[in-house]
């Protein structure tokens, strides 16, 4: 099978170059925005209260004046990528001259909603997700893919390329602020709850308590407790990552392994948690769980908010994103997200006997679970 067996017609082959070009070349629109984080462009626009002209930019930013040009080429690309807003406004020019200024058209450059999700000190940011997503060591285990694809054991292509697993690299001391990046991309994820929860309320109506498994420094129990102060919320999370945290009178924090025990509780939350895992291992938390809301009988819940794959989507870019998340999934931890078919057979072999998934978290969706 060769390209003539579509026809010869050039389109044909002019629109697959095309589509070949754009997935080949579609890394340098991430480095761009990486680029930009590093550089502070976001910051110095959101700092500056108003749209920057090139020149401005440049000043702020400390570039070279030789890098004008360029800077120019690489906001463009930015631009058409969505991350910045242009517009033409007149500016006086002072000439020297006692006559009136002139005044001349300059481009200026604004933020747009993408990039407001970028402004260092603003929530929710989510710089430490491109920091971590393009750390050396995530960026450089792709060029061992052919040696995992050869492999027998069940290593990630992180753990196959750097000799430790991506969870040990997150938890080693010399690399403590990885780990407090980890959690502050986790947490500023978390902070895009507070524009879901009014669509979700119903789900915590009536609960007196909730473990939010796994719930890393209790973003999410902190916006639901906004919402419902009477609920009693457990944050259980690894003994490192809650050491130093403190609760208040209806937030507890608690050190420990969801694998070998979960608190007891009116519901269980478990968001972004089982995408981490394989089946037989999410299968040990499912089970914990309907434990932990056993003493609740029937009406006992989990509350999982995770991606389900939806490969009929008409919206090819929302499942291109969906499938991209599968990807980093499989190669950081061996973790997958899961398509509907995939939730099912998960959810009845732990033995739950009722679920319904609603897509209201933009590309994640709520996963209510019953026994
Ligand atoms: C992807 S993060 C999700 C955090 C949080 N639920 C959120 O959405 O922001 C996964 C969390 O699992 C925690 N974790 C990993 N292994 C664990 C274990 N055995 N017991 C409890 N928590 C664990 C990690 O520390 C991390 O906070």
């Amino acid at each position: 099978m060769n390209l003539k067996s579509y026809g010869n017609e050039e389109n044909h082959v002019y629109q697959a170059q095309i589509h070949l070009f754009k997935h080949i070349y579609s890394f340098l629109s991430s480095m761009a925005l990486k680029s930009a984080v590093e550089l502070g462009v976001i910051d110095v626009i959101h700092k500056h209260g108003k749209p920057m002209t090139l020149s401005e930019l440049v000043s702020s930013l400390k570039l070279h004046p030789s890098k004008v040009s360029v800077f120019y080429r690489f906001m463009r690309l930015l631009t058409h990528n969505g991350f910045f807003a242009k517009t033409t406004v007149l500016i006086a020019k002072e000439d020297g001259d006692d006559e009136e200024d002139e005044e001349v058209e300059e481009t200026t450059y604004a933020l747009t909603p993408p990039s407001m999700l970028l402004i260092n000190g603003e929530s929710p940011c989510f710089t430490t997700i491109i920091n971590g997503l393009f750390h050396p060591s995530v960026m450089d285990m792709w060029h061992s893919s052919k040696k995992w694809f050869g492999e027998e054991n069940e290593q990630a292509l992180y753990e196959s390329a750097n000799g430790e697993t991506f969870f040990n690299f997150l938890n080693k001391d010399s690399e403590a602020y990885i780990l407090s990046m980890f959690q502050e991309a986790m947490a500023a994820d978390s902070q895009m709850m507070k524009f879901a929860l009014k669509d979700c309320n119903h789900v915590f109506e009536g609960l007196e308590s909730l473990v939010d498994v796994a719930g890393g420094t209790g973003v999410v129990s902190k916006l639901i407790l906004e919402a419902f102060p009477h609920i009693k919320c457990t944050v259980l999370d690894q003994p490192q990552v809650v050491a130093n945290l403190c609760g208040t009178q209806n937030l507890n924090f608690v050190g420990g392994d969801m694998f070998k025990s979960i608190p007891p509780a009116d519901a269980v939350l478990l968001k972004w948690v089982l995408h981490d895992w394989n089946d037989e291992l999410c299968l040990k938390i499912l089970k914990n769980c309907k434990e932990a809301i056993s003493g609740k009988g029937k009406k006992g819940k989990i509350i999982i908010i995770d991606i389900s794959i939806d490969e009929t989507s008409e919206d090819h870019e929302l499942t291109k994103l969906q499938l991209n998340f599968d990807l980093v999934m499989m190669t950081l931890h061996n973790g997958k997200e899961r398509n509907k078919k995939e939730w099912k057979k998960l959810l009845y072999d732990a033995g739950f006997t009722n679920y319904k998934i609603t897509p209201i978290f933009g590309f994640k969706s709520l996963i209510e679970v019953y026994p």
